[in-house]
């Protein structure tokens, strides 16, 4: 089978690839998964399209594969945007997902319910040796709840209510978060570039 790779270290977007992956006959691979070292990307750009780029080229330089990256965050309004493109090393470099959350709650307290309002942002860079590389971006809107919510998912799905929804994230199982979050809607864009490369299943 045909196989990409996603040059990402974390497992929790993976879940999320393999299950939008699913429809593709083609086997998702991360960095995690290669056992060479790698060496790590550093994330320097200062908007998702140019941390994602630098990622995809990064990786597909050194391996000559097609590689997809993705950079990802959350946009809090009542917080001018943050933590935004540092949304990973929030509450510091070591990238601890509950201080993370825990420092938006502790930045919002007090902050009424209707001016919590954020979003998630999804940029995937593709990138193929010799060829023009593709970006695509997926949003989910919603709010910022008052407490973390649900065992399911990763980062800051535990405060996240999506739009219309009275649960977070957290609290939805896989399939239903990737109905509406802002990867599947980043990789529905890719739907044309995949469909060329992979046969459905
Ligand atoms: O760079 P890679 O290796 O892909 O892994 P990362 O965790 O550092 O990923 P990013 O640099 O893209 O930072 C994105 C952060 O935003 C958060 N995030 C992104 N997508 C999310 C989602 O679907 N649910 C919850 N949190 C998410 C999560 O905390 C991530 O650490
Ligand atoms: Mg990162």
């Amino acid at each position: 089978m045909k196989e990409i790779i996603i040059a990402t270290k974390n497992q929790g977007k993976m879940v999320d690839f393999k299950k939008l992956f699913a429809p593709y006959q083609v086997e998702v691979k991360s960095l995690l998964d290669l056992g060479e070292t790698l060496p790590d990307i550093e994330e320097t750009g200062s908007t998702f399209e140019e941390n994602a780029l630098l990622k995809a080229k990064g990786i597909a330089d050194i391996l000559q594969l097609p590689v997809i990256a993705d950079d990802s965050g959350l946009e809090v309004d009542a917080l001018g945007g943050d933590p935004g493109v540092y949304s990973a090393r929030y509450a510091g470099l070591e990238k601890n997902d509950e201080k993370n959350l825990e420092k938006v709650l502790k930045n919002l307290q007090g902050i009424e319910n209707d001016k919590r309002t954020a979003r998630f942002i999804c940029v995937l860079a593709v990138v193929e040796p010799g060829k023009k590389e593709v970006l695509t971006k997926g949003i989910c809107e919603g709010r910022i709840s008052n407490n973390p919510r649900g065992e399911n998912g990763f980062g800051y799905d535990p405060i996240f209510f999506p739009i219309g929804k009275d649960v977070t994230l957290a609290e939805m199982s896989g399939d239903e978060k990737n109905k509406i979050s802002h990867r599947r809607q980043a990789m529905h864009q890719l739907k044309d570039w995949l469909k060329t490369r992979y046969e459905e299943r």
